[in-house]
């Protein structure tokens, strides 16, 4: 149903707009790239790709917004680059591009302005009217939650084992707080040791950034050896004991998983990974979009500007329109 032309005739630039977006947020934040694809992430495996993840809470629109669900809150990040995507498009195509859809461009721009691969986008997604915390609270995988669980969460919404050791890889950029892995560094499971599956050195400089006592959002690099580059590397550091999260490193560790080859693979070949990481990528993208008539095009116009649209003062339009900053996060209808 999606396709990549989708918006040839009434946007033909998106895809440039986005990028042209996210390398000036690169500027003064390495991190934005990472943060954007993990909203695409979190936004496809609650009701699929429709942006639900976007709506702020509203009590007479009833929306109780997924951003506080467990899995967000306090985590997810990237809202304001989000707007000024969305602000730069409505300027160029207004009442077009779908919040879902700048989303999964956003992150197909974040992965290429990284060192990784491009793909061209299918598009066509349309935003939500609902949200569903209690969706993300059980959708979203957590990092502690082993790995024949993830599998399940995957599965769930038509995704298998080579789509979540590819999409896995997408740590290879980012950062992680450390309180979704400091169970790891002391006191395992109860056993009074660290996971043994993690590397000794590895292990020291965790406990570095995260003391006994110290900050439990402190960050650490989910890929140690590349931290902002989209590479393989990821890979490279499950074989040697150097995931950072437990579901990282169980996909290597795991003795007898179908996913220990897969990573082998991948770490052997990065064009092998790269390919199979596109692929993965438009899988999840195709999670239940809504289409045709269905969802809206989110876009909270001022009164204003509906006016002014009305007495064609569209000049003024577009400026009105620019300095709005809520865009994606209120259903309109
Ligand atoms: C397989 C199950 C997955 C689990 C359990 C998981 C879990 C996590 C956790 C716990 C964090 C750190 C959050 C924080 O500290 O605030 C994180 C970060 C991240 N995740 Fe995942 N994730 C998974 C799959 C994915 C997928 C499929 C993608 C994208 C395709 C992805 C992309 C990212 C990125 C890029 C970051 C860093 C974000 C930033 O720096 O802002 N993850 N993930
Ligand atoms: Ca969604
Ligand atoms: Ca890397």
């Amino acid at each position: 149903q999606l396709s990549a032309n989708f918006y040839s005739t009434t946007c033909s630039n998106v895809s440039s707009i986005v990028q042209n977006v996210i390398q000036q947020a690169l500027q003064s934040d390495s991190r934005i790239g990472a943060s954007l694809i993990r909203l695409h992430f979190h936004d496809c495996f609650v009701n699929g790709c429709d942006a639900s993840l976007l709506l702020d809470n509203n009590a007479t629109a009833n929306i109780v917004s997924e951003k506080d669900a467990a899995p967000n809150a306090n985590s997810v990040r990237g809202f304001d680059v989000v707007d000024n995507i969305k602000s730069a498009v409505e300027s160029s195509c207004p009442g077009v591009v779908s919040c879902a859809d700048i989303l999964a461009l956003a992150a197909e721009a974040s992965v290429s302005l990284a060192g990784g691969p491009s793909w061209n986008v299918s598009l066509g997604r349309r935003d939500s009217r609902t949200a569903n915390q209690g969706g993300a609270n059980t959708s979203i995988p957590s990092p502690v939650e082993g790995l024949s669980n993830i599998t399940a969460k995957f599965s769930a919404v038509g995704l298998n084992v080579t789509d979540l050791v590819a999409l896995s890889g997408a740590h290879t950029f980012g950062r992680a707080q450390c309180r979704v892995f400091s169970a790891r560094l002391n006191n395992f499971n109860g056993t009074g040791n660290p996971d043994p599956t993690l590397n000794t050195t590895y292990l020291a400089n965790l406990r570095q950034i995260c003391p006994q006592n110290g900050s439990a959002t402190a960050l650490a690099n989910l890929d140690p050896t590349t931290s902002d580059s989209f590479d393989n590397n990821y890979f490279a550091n499950l074989q040697s004991n150097q995931g950072l999260l437990q579901s990282d490193q169980e996909l290597f560790s795991t003795p007898g998983a179908a996913t220990v080859s897969i990573v082998n693979t991948f770490s052997s070949n990065q064009n092998t990974f790269f390919q199979s990481f596109v692929q993965s990528m438009i899988n999840m993208g195709n999670i239940s979009p809504l289409t045709g008539t269905n969802g809206e095009i989110r876009l909270k116009e001022s009164i204003e500007a509906k006016v002014l649209t009305k007495w064609f003062f569209f000049f003024l339009k577009q400026r009105l329109v620019g300095q709005i900053s809520k865009f994606c996060y209120e259903r309109i209808s």
